[in-house]
Formats: C-alpha cells, sequence, structure tokens
C-alpha cells in the first residue's frame, strides 16, 4: 500500500500546529485515519495527539543547557535537528508501518533549514526510501502579504523549500479570518499574482526605483508561482 506524508513547513507562528491539528480532526470526521509527528524539538505546546515527538529524542533546552556546546535557541535547533538526520532511525521505529499510512510532519519554522541545510532534504530522501510519497505545505501568514514586496519576500520563502527539497508543494496563506475587509479585497490580487503589475504597485517609493531591475527579475521568477 502507498505511504503519504506532508511536510508543513512556514515561518514562526505562520498555523503550523493549528493546520495539522485541523486537518487530523477534519480527517476524523471523515474517517480517514492521519497521525501527527512534532518535529520541532523547541515545541512548547500543541493540541494534536502525536504519533512521534522528536523532543522524546533530542530537546533544545538540552543542548542550550551544555555548557561544552554553547549554544543559543538558534545554533541550538540546528544542532538538533543535524542530531536528528542522523538519528533517522528513530523516527522509522517510531512511525512502524500501518496500512494505508498518511503522516504530517509538524516542522520548525527556521528558514535555513529549507534554504541551505541539507537536513530535511535527508529527511526527504529517507521517507522516499520508505515508500511515502511526500509532498510540501508551505504556510505563510496572510497578514504579512497584503503589501507587494511583502508577498515577494513570502514568496521566495516558499520558493527556497521547492528548490532545496523538489517535492511537489502546496503553498497556503493562513490567518485568512483576522484580515480586514479592505485587505480581503487586496488580497485577491496575490491568489492569482500578475508579478509584474504588482511590482507597479509601489513605484513611487525609493525602493522600487532603485532596485527596479532587480525587482523586474525576481518578479519573473515568481511569475510561476502560486499561493
Ligand atoms: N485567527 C487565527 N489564528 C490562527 C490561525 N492559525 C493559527 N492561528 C494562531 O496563531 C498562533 C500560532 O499558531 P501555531 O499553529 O502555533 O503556529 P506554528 O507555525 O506552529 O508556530 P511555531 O511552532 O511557533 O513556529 C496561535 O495562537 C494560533 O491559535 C488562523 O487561521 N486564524
Amino acid at each position: 500500500m502507498p505511504r503519504y506524508a506532508q511536510l508543513v513547513m512556514g515561518p514562526a507562528g505562520s498555523g503550523k500546529s493549528t493546520y495539522c491539528s485541523t486537518i487530523q480532526q477534519h480527517c476524523e470526521v471523515i474517517q480517514r485515519s492521519v497521525q501527527v509527528v512534532n518535529l520541532d524539538p523547541a515545541a512548547e505546546y500543541f493540541k494534536y495527539p502525536v504519533l512521534a515527538d522528536i523532543r522524546e529524542l533530542i530537546q533544545v533546552e538540552d543542548v542550550m543547557e551544555d555548557k561544552s556546546l554553547g549554544f543559543g535557541p538558534n545554533g541550538g535547533l540546528v544542532f538538533c535537528m543535524e542530531y536528528f538526520a542522523n538519528n533517522l532511525d528513530w523516527l522509522g521505529e517510531s512511525l512502524g508501518h500501518v496500512e494505508d499510512d498518511y503522516v504530517l510532519f509538524d516542522c520548525p519554522g527556521q528558514i535555513e533549514l529549507y534554504t541551505h541545510l541539507p537536513v530535511m532534504r535527508q529527511l526527504v530522501e529517507q521517507l522516499q526510501q520508505w515508500e511515502f510519497h511526500v509532498c510540501g505545505v508551505f504556510l505563510v501568514d496572510s497578514q504579512f502579504m497584503v503589501e507587494s514586496f511583502k508577498f515577494i519576500s513570502g514568496a521566495m520563502a516558499a520558493l527556497s523549500a521547492m528548490v532545496s527539497l523538489e517535492i511537489p508543494q502546496v503553498n497556503v496563506m493562513t490567518k485568512m479570518d483576522l484580515l480586514s475587509k479592505k485587505a480581503k479585497r487586496e488580497i485577491e490580487k496575490y491568489l492569482d499574482p500578475d508579478m509584474y503589475s504588482l511590482m507597479h504597485d509601489s513605484k513611487d517609493s525609493w525602493r522600487s526605483k532603485k532596485f527596479r531591475k532587480l525587482t523586474k527579475a525576481i518578479c519573473g521568477l515568481v511569475g510561476g508561482l502560486k499561493m
């Protein structure tokens, strides 16, 4: 039987844990079994029952308390994720193998995990060896996307994950309920964006005058990326 996995990614506070918990509850209602794995070694609280929790393997606080390592929170997290990547057997044992597996992985928010560190890529390759079909779900807080330059920044973060992981990816704007009426109307244009027209939104600012060529090149790159 095929196995399926979603890597739920996105910046800190973008709604990853809420997404996992909501999808799990929805699947319960439609009588599909979906499990969640917490992969954030700094997580303090989440609302869903877990199949596995990386904190059973390693915790950021323990790493930070180790004076010989001398890491702060971000260095500590990277250390934990590298330790995890070197101990993927732990994950294999925790996942076990049930028929028709569908697993959501609630990932940490640090962008460097998706831009240049190999950890998440190693995880994807291992899951694929375990016969999982893996897809990425990249969440971005919609409140940070109602202006063109913020949208481009969010889209670039999502693009980094796509380029580094090379798996199918769905990009999701979260917290739409928090937008004002005006922002809800504004955000429509970002759902199927015409990057070149977005570029002209802020044509009077020094930012776009100075960086117009660069912005244009980035718009060309992001043009095909749907949120
Ligand atoms: N109004 C509203 N609040 C949301 C939504 N999604 C998440 N939140 C809230 O946003 C905050 C952060 O959500 P989390 O699900 O913890 O976000 P996260 O990405 O897992 O956060 P980290 O694990 O810290 O990176 C919480 O207070 C959630 O209740 C949403 O769709 N609407």
